[in-house]
């Protein structure tokens, strides 16, 4: 199913904002994530597609050309998961599952049939016959998805679909779960607010901010091109190079770094792990802080700007505290961006 939604706005009794007009356009099939701090209207916006909540008057809400937006929830075919996943704990994974197909009066046996499908498809089968509350916190996020996705609704939409689970499981299940989304094929609506989840899971991520999608592409488009200071700092941490910029150069306190365009009027940026220290580069910095991470070293240099510059470098050396080491940054990994760009 596509999903095209037009000025859709929200404006709470209470006077809260919570989402400012919004567009956006979903393709059959393509896994989308609304990733963004906490308040920012994420859910509202998940709410509003499920009928959950009503937008403002003038909203679109398009299902494959259909205006859904006066449909009731249970007339518009969305499977929803919740970060608490909802189960109901005096029944068997089966009966989890089954219930939105008992739900649409379905023969028996097409109940059956559908519920092994989906059972296989998640590889529930050792646990079928099990209470759900004797699951561990993965095998009821599968029976969350696989409930959910049974009644073969037309998108499915997730919110916080990981955020129940400890750290370690997060992790393992962020690719298990982009996995299965792919296997059902239908068009996916997670909210997060892990850049992480967002990344690993997503085809497109929606950035949101202060009840607007500042930026919404690919996991590479957002990190590698983003368009505003706030896209550049949530994914990926790019951290800010106030200096002053005159013509191609980059004027901090730790020295001058050449940029590759011309950039006055620009706010410069810079991700960690572009952050070289080499024998001989155009900034001085010194080493504050040295953490060791497993794959990189965590280095915290200070004299380069006011606040203290990050840097991730891999290899078997690290630095010493208090040494004075030479940086370098290369022009082609400094983002420069308007500083007043708010949203796309
Ligand atoms: N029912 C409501 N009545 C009034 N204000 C609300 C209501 N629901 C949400 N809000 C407000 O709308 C704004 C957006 O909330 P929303 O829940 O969409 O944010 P979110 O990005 O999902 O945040 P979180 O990650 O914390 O859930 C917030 O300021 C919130 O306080």
């Amino acid at each position: 199913m596509t999903l095209t939604l037009t000025n859709v706005a929200k404006t709470f009794p209470s006077g809260t904002r919570a989402l400012l007009p919004s567009n956006l356009e979903i393709a059959q099939g393509e896994i989308v994530s609304l990733l963004g701090p906490s308040g920012c209207g994420k859910s509202t916006l998940l709410r509003i597609i499920a009928g959950l909540e009503t937008a403002d008057p003038g909203a679109e809400i398009r299902f494959d050309g259909e205006d859904v937006a006066t449909l009731p929830t249970e007339k518009r075919k969305v499977g929803m998961v919740f970060q608490s996943y909802a189960l109901f704990p005096n029944m068997s994974v089966r009966g989890n599952i089954g219930y939105g197909l008992k739900m649409q009066k379905l023969p028996k046996s097409e109940i059956d049939s559908r519920i092994d499908e989906v059972i296989a498809l998640c590889r529930l089968e050792p646990y079928a016959a099990r209470s759900v509350t004797a699951l561990s916190g993965g095998q009821r996020q599968r029976v969350a998805l696989a409930r959910a996705f049974a009644p073969r609704p037309r998108i499915l939409l997730l919110d916080e679909p990981l955020s129940a689970l400890d750290s370690s499981l997060r992790n393992q299940l962020r690719d298990e779960l982009a996995q299965l989304l792919r296997k059902f094929g239908i068009t996916v609506i997670f909210v997060t607010h892990d850049q992480n989840e967002a990344m690993a899971i997503a085809d497109r991520v929606a950035v949101m901010s202060q009840g607007e999608v500042a930026q919404i592409g690919t996991p590479e488009a957002l990190y590698r091109n983003p368009k505003t200071p706030f896209v550049a700092q949530f994914v990926g941490d790019a951290m800010a190079l106030p200096g002053r910029i005159e013509g191609r150069k980059l004027h901090l306190e730790g020295g001058v770094l050449p940029l590759n365009s011309d950039s006055v009027g620009l706010n410069a940026y810079v991700r960690a792990e572009d952050v070289r220290l080499i024998e001989d580069g155009p900034l001085k910095g010194k080493v504050e802080a040295v953490t060791f991470l497993g794959t990189h070293y965590r280095i915290s240099l200070s004299g380069i700007t006011s606040e203290p510059l990050i840097a991730l470098q891999s290899g078997l050396i690290a630095p010493k505290l208090g040494e004075i080491v030479n940086i370098a940054i290369a022009p082609e990994t400094i983002i420069t961006l308007n500083p007043e760009e708010k949203a796309a």
